[in-house]
């Protein structure tokens, strides 16, 4: 066995890899390159960005504005679309180089198959779906910190001995830092082989019915169990469009086939952010909540006033949603309508 503690030393400085697809870089890389900011208030080391893709240049300028020292970038047009397969490769061949003692990544589908994959070949441990990070010191070991037990309990888990320490970061789990435009760092371009035999090709690439997007108004309205149809599913999308709102659910409304999986928000899906969080017959299950702690201001309709969900909510509407979001609906319109 080699000296695990000789092998620890050798690694130094944090490694990001940037999540690029259809020819945009995953918000989620600012939102990573926020939390290694923070981590380096301990760390005090170099932050790296990796991109890979056709076009992936034109963002290694604004990953240095938020927060990178270095951006490795690897621009060909062979690169896209994204191939889990070639950038587990890439990524393998640059860790070995670069020996980063810390690498994270988004806990999106792609990144989280490529994390597997990494770990895998790097014999190292990996957390997925982190909420929260910090270090250790003097021992620089990351805590890697995620609801477990169904969300009952927050784990923290570390990886003491392998290098790199490896952990993927829920989207909208942590918040990126105000681009700074005079801030300077490098960009290397490695010379990396691209693998010459292939397992998978990518023949089409499918959009998602519904991509999550991120509405301007920072609203977002959200349907649970107790919208019961399809019917009472389209009422909330009216008072969603309304409003200029993003749709979101929770996990029985997606069971359901009501909306695409994309739009689920809690411990398995995606975790949201934003101004205001309009809750539409949710009962306020502790795996849906821990996706919407970032929201600023939490509204609830229920009928039941027991609801867990009216404790957390700012402004509580006792009722039953059949007869409250047409009444939200008028409201809202008849506002509209005056402001013109
Ligand atoms: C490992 C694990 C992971 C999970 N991950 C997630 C996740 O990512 N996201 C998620 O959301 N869930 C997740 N869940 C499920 C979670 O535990 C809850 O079951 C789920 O969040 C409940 O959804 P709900 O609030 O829509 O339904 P319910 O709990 O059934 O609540 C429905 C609510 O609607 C109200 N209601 C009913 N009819 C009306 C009406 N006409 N007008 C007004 N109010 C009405 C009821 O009073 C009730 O409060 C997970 C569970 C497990 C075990």
């Amino acid at each position: 066995m080699p000296d695990q503690s000789l092998r620890a030393r050798e690694y130094e400085g944090l490694m990001i890899a940037g999540e690029y697809a259809e020819g945009q870089l995953s918000p989620a890389v600012y939102e990573l390159l926020g939390s290694a900011r923070e981590l380096n208030r301990k760390l005090q080391t170099d932050i790296a960005v990796v991109l890979i893709g056709s076009g992936t240049s034109a963002y290694a300028a604004s990953c240095i504005s938020h927060g990178a020292d270095t951006v490795y970038v690897l621009d060909q047009p062979g690169l896209s679309p994204l191939s889990e397969e070639v950038h587990t490769e890439l990524l393998h061949q640059l860790v070995l180089e670069a020996k980063p003692e810390i690498l994270l990544l988004p806990s999106t589908i792609h990144s989280k198959s490529i994390a597997a994959r990494l770990a895998a070949r790097l014999n190292t441990g990996l957390t997925a779906d982190c909420t929260e990070l910090d270090i250790d010191l003097p021992s620089r070991v990351l805590l890697q910190i995620r609801p477990a037990r169904e969300g009952a309990l927050m784990a923290t888990i570390c990886c003491p001995e392998a290098r790199p320490q490896m952990a993927t970061v829920r989207p909208g789990a942590m918040s990126p830092c105000e681009p700074d435009p005079y801030r300077t760092g490098r960009i290397i371009h490695p010379q990396l082989q691209l693998p010459s035999v292939l397992r998978t090709s990518i023949l089409e690439v499918i959009k998602s019915r519904e991509a999550p997007g991120s509405a301007a108004s920072g609203i977002i309205v959200a349907a649970g169990r107790g919208v019961c149809s399809k019917e009472g599913m389209e009422l909330v999308r009216e008072l969603a469009a309304c409003l200029g709102a993003e749709l979101g659910a929770t996990r029985p409304v997606i069971d359901q086939g009501w909306l695409d999986y994309s739009r689920q928000i809690g411990l398995t899906g995606r975790n949201v952010s934003g101004r205001i969080y309009i809750a539409v017959g949710i009962s306020g299950a502790v795996q849906h909540t821990v996706g919407i702690r970032r929201m600023d201001t939490v509204i609830a309709i229920n009928r039941d006033r027991t609801a867990p969900i009216l404790g957390l909510a700012a402004h509580g509407i006792v009722a039953d949603l059949f007869e409250a979001v047409p009444l939200l609906i008028d409201q809202v319109r008849q506002n509209i309508t005056v402001g013109r």
